[in-house]
């Protein structure tokens, strides 16, 4: 029977630390590096700021005294806490919970009785499964300078047992943000879906992100399974997108006013941190709602996650971007062909299509810096490969390369830095370079950007956004705010925002992954 102590920690250990901040001393950014390891840092003390408002993110602790005998236990104390999801029964102690509407028991079947398919407020998922012997691993996250083995639990997501909303007092919101990504009707889909079988019945869609709470001349869209049943066949957003909006204050005085009390909002870390932002205005105001995160980013750049949905149809779709260039490239008399992909501060999806691809020869990213002139840079490489093998294929990621170009201060309507083009400029460096040293070249440059967004999920990312879905409105079903879902580790979990979204995630340049990018692509290193 699940025991309803959806609060902090009862994690398989430290049971009675609920919801309360350890006093400790333990941790955050003890200041030691290892040659060619990562030691954890954690950087969710940062305060981002933006537009006045702040998503706060938790407080900067002491660095760890690894000579307390009681380090170790006093750090999974505080991981605990920092995990910790919150629960409407934060500031309504007295609120009770229902039997849940969800109903997953087949009359008949299963014959044992005590079985219910709920997930128990205490289930917890591991969040880091390697155990790295040494600092010097690959790739290796460590605590300690000897790498101990320290556990790492997060919340199971899943329909609970008990319930925290009625659903005939419920009217859900679903919000679409940022740019676009495959899979965003499929989300918007399973929430609607899943919403009706819990038994609601006031279902809106907030129109162009954020903005649809404040423009006058956009109505929320009525939803019902009715409305989204085929939405899932094509890409883009039902409900629409758009960067920018109105202050958080004005969008929780739009939901008091047309009474909604689950907000579901999808994006990637901006979208996050407003959705922090809405919760933690609604429990100032002490009202009872619900705000849950799906993470959107095709760049799959959301922290702690195994990927996002969407980047595994990104993925295939460069494939294609990927094969023309080689097709081109190699069918030219000394064929080079650039490909640009997405990608503002990480390179997965580069690092990712160049490994799915196999006909990538210079692979660019990020986070790994690199000359494009000299006699380790990029161009010289590209002559070595037209006079080895008479063809070469780059795959560059946006934001890789960026000390290249001309510094803008242009931002777009979400403060995002507009960024150069750096697809364009390796194109015409490649030029000048091969005319400079009087090698005939012929260069195709191609940009998938606006085609690889626009799709439809591709089957893997179908399946990941229905249990991202579901799990969204369960969560918010049992009375969790300020949450979004992910997978980690193959199972699927809560994570409270602010630990998702205090920095991009990125490309490890000492992880297997890039390694094995490497070895495919056969690139030197171009510094
Ligand atoms: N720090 C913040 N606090 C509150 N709202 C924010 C913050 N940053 C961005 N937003 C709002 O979130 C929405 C989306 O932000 P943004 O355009 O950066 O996209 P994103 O969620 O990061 O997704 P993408 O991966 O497509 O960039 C916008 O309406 C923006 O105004
Ligand atoms: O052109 P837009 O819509 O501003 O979006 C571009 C950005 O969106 C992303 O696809 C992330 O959503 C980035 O890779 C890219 O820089
Ligand atoms: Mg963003």
């Amino acid at each position: 029977m699940d025991s309803i102590s959806h609060s902090a920690t009862a994690a398989p250990k430290f049971t009675s630390l609920l919801r309360t901040k350890p006093s400790l001393h333990c941790h955050r950014s003890h200041g030691f590096s290892f040659p060619n390891s990562r030691v954890l840092r954690f950087r969710s003390s940062r305060i981002r700021k933006r537009s006045g408002v702040f998503a706060k993110i938790r407080k900067q602790s002491p660095a760890i005294d690894f000579s307390d005998p009681d380090w170790k236990i006093k750090y999974q104390m505080d991981f605990q806490w920092r995990f910790n999801i919150p629960h409407i029964t934060d500031i309504f102690p007295d609120a009770a919970p229902i039997p849940s509407t969800f109903c997953l028991k087949m009359s008949g079947y299963p014959s044992d009785e005590e079985w219910h398919g709920y997930i128990n407020n205490n289930d917890r998922v591991l969040l880091k499964v390697i155990h790295f012997s040494s600092p010097t691993s690959a790739g290796a996250e460590c605590i300690d300078p000897d790498c101990t083995w320290v556990e790492q639990w997060v919340h199971r997501a899943g329909p609970r047992e008990k319930i925290y909303f009625k659903p005939e007092e419920v009217k859900a919101a679903i919000v679409t943000c940022g740019g676009l990504c495959p899979g965003l009707n499929d989300v918007i889909r399973q929430i609607v879906i899943t919403l009706e079988i819990y038994g609601v019945k006031k279902i809106v869609g907030i129109p162009f992100c954020y903005r649809g709470f404040s423009d006058n001349d956009l109505s929320e869209m009525p939803l019902s399974r009715k409305v989204v049943q085929n939405i899932h066949l094509s890409g883009g957003s039902l409900l629409g997108v758009s960067r920018g909006g109105p202050s958080v204050s004005d969008m929780v005085d739009r939901m008091e006013e047309n009474g909604i009390n689950m907000l579901f909002v999808f994006g990637g870390n901006g979208t996050h941190a407003g959705a922090n932002a809405i919760h933690n205005e609604c429990r100032k105001r002490r009202l009872k709602v619900a705000v849950v995160g799906v993470p959107k980013t095709i760049d799959n750049d959301i922290l702690l996650m195994d990927k996002t949905f969407g980047f595994d149809t990104a993925v295939e779709e460069a494939q294609r971007a990927i094969n023309s260039a080689y097709i081109e490239a190699h069918s030219a008399y000394h064929g080079i062909g650039v490909v640009k992909l997405m990608g503002r501060s990480s390179g997965f999806i580069a690092m990712h299509a160049a490994l799915a691809s196999g006909q990538i020869d210079i692979c660019l990213i990020p986070e790994v810096p690199f000359h494009l002139h000299g006699p380790h840079g990029v161009l010289r490489h590209l002559k070595y490969l037209i006079e080895t093998k008479g063809s070469a294929v780059v795959c560059v990621a946006e934001g890789a390369g960026q000390n290249f170009l001309e510094k803008t201060i242009a931002t777009d309507a979400s403060g995002n830095i507009v960024l150069g083009d750096i697809g364009v400029h390796i194109q015409q460096e490649t030029k000048k370079y091969f005319k400079e040293i009087g090698v005939h070249v012929d260069v195709k440059y191609i940009d998938p950007t606006y085609m690889i967004r626009a799709c439809r999920a591709n089957a893997s990312d179908g399946i990941l956004c229905t249990v991202l879905g579901q799990n969204a409105v369960h969560g918010a079903f049992g009375g969790y705010s300020g949450i979004t879902v992910g997978i980690c580790n193959t199972h699927y979990v809560y994570f409270p925002i602010p630990e998702v979204i205090s920095h991009p995630r990125a490309v490890d340049p000492n992880s297997r992954m890039w390694h094995r990018c490497l070895t495919s692509t056969g690139q030197p290193d171009f510094i």
